[in-house]
């Protein structure tokens, strides 16, 4: 057993239907707006339902990534992100440590993003996916599944407007052609004897703007609460796991948090997630929010581009 899992706090995470976001009552959208003001300053973690999201496609998804993760090794090597110069494609288990001094993370990952053609890419992270041969419903169930989130973190990010009390096209700019990552992941059962610790996915905050996770029933998520005793993410049917990165952090001064959360696999089982890290576009800057400075307060960090931000996270975690 993972000793440290005897922290876990019983609470839960709030759970946030959002469909009023595109009501044509102003109202409507307010009231999601409020939810998100108390869920973004108090855990930084909720649940959202009412997405819009098919379910056919998430479930199409999932299916895709186990079938992914159960290639042969040579043909998942393959696809190895080394290989690409924008981070796509295969990540090995233990290849990148969240947390740390700790162990590397027990996980195995697939990275996509928006298609480009190598000559066009300008940006970090930008170019050309890699995809697995002979997997012909992988390709089109990832791009949708892409751009359906790519909407809904939009939609999402008129709430949060709303919920500062800034007009609601605040951040559209931001997220004219985002930086964007799709996550998939397969984190095996924690083992009977891992080394001190050594655990799916260590301790950290996310990187970018909003990370919408699609996880299956086994769960395994744990957040850090307000009280810093971690609460498990118990999988809800349909839902998306939204947390705040650090980007919204240094947006908001801290008045929304970048949660630390981590995974432990304790379900015995294979599990399977999909994370959507929306980043906003490169080259936007970002600096303290209007209304996000009490008089006399002096912003905690310093101005830095999308772009800038994510390079150093990069190379923080993977150690280049
Ligand atoms: O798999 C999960 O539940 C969380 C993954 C995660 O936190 C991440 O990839 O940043
Ligand atoms: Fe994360």
């Amino acid at each position: 057993m993972y000793s440290e899992a005897r922290e876990v706090s019983r609470d839960t995470l709030p759970v946030i239907p959002v469909g009023g976001l595109c009501s044509s009552n102003p109202s409507e959208r307010q009231a999601v707006g409020d939810a998100l003001r108390a869920a973004c300053s108090e855990t930084g973690f909720f649940y959202c339902v009412d997405h819009g999201v098919p379910q056919g496609l998430i479930e199409a998804v999932l299916a895709e990534s186990r079938a992914f993760f159960s290639l042969p090794a040579d043909a998942k090597a393959a696809l190895d992100k080394a290989r690409s110069p924008c981070n796509r494609g295969y990540e090995p288990l233990r290849n990148q440590t969240l947390e740390a001094g700790a162990p590397p993370d027990l996980k195995e990952g697939f990275y996509i993003g928006a298609e480009q053609r190598e000559e066009d890419a300008v940006h970090f992270n930008q170019g050309p996916n890699q995809w697995p041969r002979d997997m012909t419903g992988f390709r089109p169930a990832m791009m949708a599944y892409f751009s359906a989130l790519t909407i809904v973190a939009e939609r999402l990010m008129r709430g949060i407007a709303l919920s500062l009390g800034l007009e609601e096209s605040f951040f559209d700019l931001f997220c004219r052609d985002p930086q964007a990552t799709l996550r998939l992941l397969h984190y095996p059962p924690q083992p009977p004897d891992p080394q001190p610790g050594e655990k799916g996915c260590g301790a950290h905050t996310d990187f970018g703007g909003l990370t919408l996770l699609l996880q299956d029933e086994n769960g395994g998520l744990q957040v850090r609460g307000p009280d810093d005793a971690w609460i498990h993410a118990t999988p809800v049917p349909g839902s998306f796991v939204v947390n705040l990165g650090d980007m919204i952090a240094r947006w908001t001064n801290d008045r929304y948090r970048s949660t630390l959360h981590r995974v432990v696999n304790i379900s015995g089982k294979d599990r399977y997630s999909v994370p959507f890290f929306h980043s906003g576009n490169p080259d936007y800057v970002i600096s303290c929010l209007p209304g996000c400075l009490a008089p006399g307060e002096s912003p905690r960090y310093p101005v830095v581009t999308v772009q800038e931000h994510l390079r150093e996270m990069y190379q923080r975690t993977y150690g280049r």
